[in-house]
Formats: C-alpha cells, sequence, structure tokens
C-alpha cells in the first residue's frame, strides 16, 4: 500500500516507550520524525543523543513553541500523567492529533478532551494498552462477565511507574462493567486489617490490586471465580516492543479521525 508520510512530534523520547517508539518511526518508511518534547536537551537534535539513531528532528523543551513551529500531523505522547494531559490539549488547540499512550487520565480530564476533540474536529487516540494481546484479555473478560459476575483484577508491573491502578485495570474493570451489573463482592460483614488489603473498589464494585516489582514489565490477570470453579484470562508484555504495533496503528487510523476514542479495542475489531 503506497501511504502518505506521517509527520510526528514524540514527546518523551529517552523514556523507555519514548526509545521504543523512536525505532519504530525510523523502521516506518511513512513516518517521519519531525520535532520532539523532551523535558531536557532543547536546541539538540535527536542524533547529537547518545544511543539514538541519526534523526534529524530537533528537541524542544516547551510543547506551545513545538506545535507553532513544527508543521506536524501527529503528537506521540509517552511521558508522564500530568504532562500528558497538558501536551494533549496543547496538540488540539494547536491542530495536532495526539495518540496517547500516557495513563493516569481520570474520568473528568477524558470528558474534558473528548469535548476538546469534538470542537476542534480532530482526532485523539488514548490508549491505556497498545498489545494486541492485552486488548484482547480485556475483550475476553468483558465476554466471560455475563457469565460469570464474581471478579477481581491483579495487575502487575516494573517499579518505577507512577500511577496505580495501571490505565489497563481501569480501562478492563470499565469494560466488565458494561456486562455485569454493579454489584458489592466478598463477604457483606468483611473488614480490612490492614488498610488495602482487599484492594482498590471501583464504583461497579469491582476489586484492584496493584503490585510493583523490579523486573517486571507489564502483566495483568483477570480472575472470575463460580461455584465451584475459576476462570483466569492473563496477559504478559516481556517487552516495549510489545506495544509497537499498537502504536503505529493508533498512528496511521488517527489520520481518519475527528473525535476522541478511548481505547484500542475501538479500532482492532
Ligand atoms: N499505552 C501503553 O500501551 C503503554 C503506556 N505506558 C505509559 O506510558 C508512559 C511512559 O512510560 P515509560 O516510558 O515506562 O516511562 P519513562 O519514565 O521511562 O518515560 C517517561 C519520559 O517522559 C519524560 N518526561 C517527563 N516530563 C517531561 C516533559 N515535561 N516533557 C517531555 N518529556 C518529559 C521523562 O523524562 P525524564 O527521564 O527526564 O524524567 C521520561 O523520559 C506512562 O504513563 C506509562 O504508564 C507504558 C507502556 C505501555
Ligand atoms: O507503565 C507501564 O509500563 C504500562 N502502563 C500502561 C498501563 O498503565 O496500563 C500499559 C502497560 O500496562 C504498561
Amino acid at each position: 500500500m503506497n501511504m502518505n508520510t506521517i509527520k510526528i512530534i514524540l514527546a518523551g523520547p529517552r523514556g523507555r516507550m519514548g526509545r521504543e517508539a523512536v525505532e519504530l518511526i525510523h523502521r516506518t518508511e511513512h513516518f517521519e520524525l519531525v520535532a520532539c518534547l523532551d523535558r531536557v536537551n532543547g536546541g539538540k537534535k535527536l542524533s547529537e543523543l547518545e544511543g539514538f539513531p541519526s534523526m534529524d528532528a530537533k528537541i524542544f523543551t516547551d510543547a506551545n513553541e513545538c506545535f507553532a513551529a513544527v508543521e506536524a500531523d501527529v503528537l506521540i505522547d509517552l511521558t508522564t500523567p500530568e504532562i500528558g494531559k497538558l501536551h494533549t490539549r496543547l496538540a488540539l488547540e494547536h491542530g495536532i492529533r495526539p495518540v496517547v499512550g500516557t495513563t493516569g487520565f481520570n474520568e473528568e480530564e477524558l470528558k474534558e478532551l473528548t469535548q476538546l476533540a469534538e470542537e476542534k474536529k480532530t482526532g485523539v487516540i488514548i490508549a491505556p494498552n497498545f498489545a494486541v494481546g492485552a486488548i484482547l484479555m480485556m475483550k475476553f473478560a468483558q465476554m466471560a462477565a455475563k457469565h460469570l459476575q464474581d471478579v477481581e483484577i491483579i495487575e502487575l508491573h516494573h517499579d518505577r511507574k507512577l500511577d496505580a491502578p495501571s490505565g489497563t485495570a481501569i480501562k478492563t474493570a470499565e469494560l466488565i462493567s458494561k456486562t455485569r451489573e454493579a454489584k458489592k463482592q466478598g463477604h457483606p460483614d468483611e473488614e480490612e486489617q490492614l488498610k488495602g488489603a482487599r484492594g482498590a473498589e471501583t464504583k461497579d464494585g469491582i476489586r484492584i490490586h496493584s503490585v510493583r516489582l523490579p523486573g517486571l514489565v507489564a502483566h495483568q490477570e483477570v480472575i472470575f471465580g463460580g461455584e465451584g470453579q475459576s476462570l483466569t484470562i492473563k496477559h504478559d508484555s516481556y517487552n516495549r516492543a510489545s506495544f509497537m504495533s499498537g502504536v503505529k496503528l493508533a498512528v496511521e487510523t488517527i489520520m481518519t479521525l475527528d473525535m476522541l476514542v478511548y481505547g484500542l479495542e475501538n479500532i482492532i475489531e
């Protein structure tokens, strides 16, 4: 297929996900990295940083300045929750389509961005997880919840992660809530002897438990319990390359969107 070149600004190129995204853009013929947003190295070119491919993209530290100076189609944001929200808003103001992998956006912020995308008639993809296996895990969990209504989520991540619970766990609980009646689980009189022992409870009564350990990357188990049986749906990302086919798909798809899409399950049929 002959595709038009998509000009990309990448925020967070030195991060774990950012480095993988640089490689993805580098090896994808119809992607062009036109600039990077970083906290440091402003004014340099990416190729001047150690360990990066020879790419001429200029590094900016100020998002407003970058979006005004550079002609771009898409912003890929892989930063931190606070900065990711700011970048997404600013990109929309400048007519640049944000593909956001950064997690930690709450319901209100998603609503506000949905409205802004609608006003600007500009596509936004906010994807808590870009790995196709994770999308399938979430879809299977949504299916299973029709038949097994007692469920808890255990998400396990590396110990450098800022947000808890993970964006994937929140999204999984939301999808499950579409097929499962809200209900309180466990013994009605249960008491936590140690605060947090039962995890965090969503408004629909689903418990999420977050584990943080060195050595892990990104893992999740969705455990359903029924009379005399249990069902576990599990996904593991062993490296960040696992997310890149989803990032590529999101960048290509956003060119055809004029609204906000939350979750890659809305794109992957
Ligand atoms: N959707 C998905 O499939 C996935 C999403 N994620 C999410 O992506 C995000 C990034 O994850 P990860 O790569 O592991 O995190 P890292 O901490 O490795 O990378 C974040 C990067 O953002 C940079 N950064 C911080 N502030 C700014 C700023 N103001 N401007 C530009 N860059 C900035 C950091 O710079 P510095 O090093 O100087 O602090 C760092 O390089 C997280 O929210 C994570 O949850 C992660 C994996 C998969
Ligand atoms: O921080 C991470 O690493 C990950 N974050 C995302 C999340 O919060 O769900 C996606 C994946 O789990 C890796």
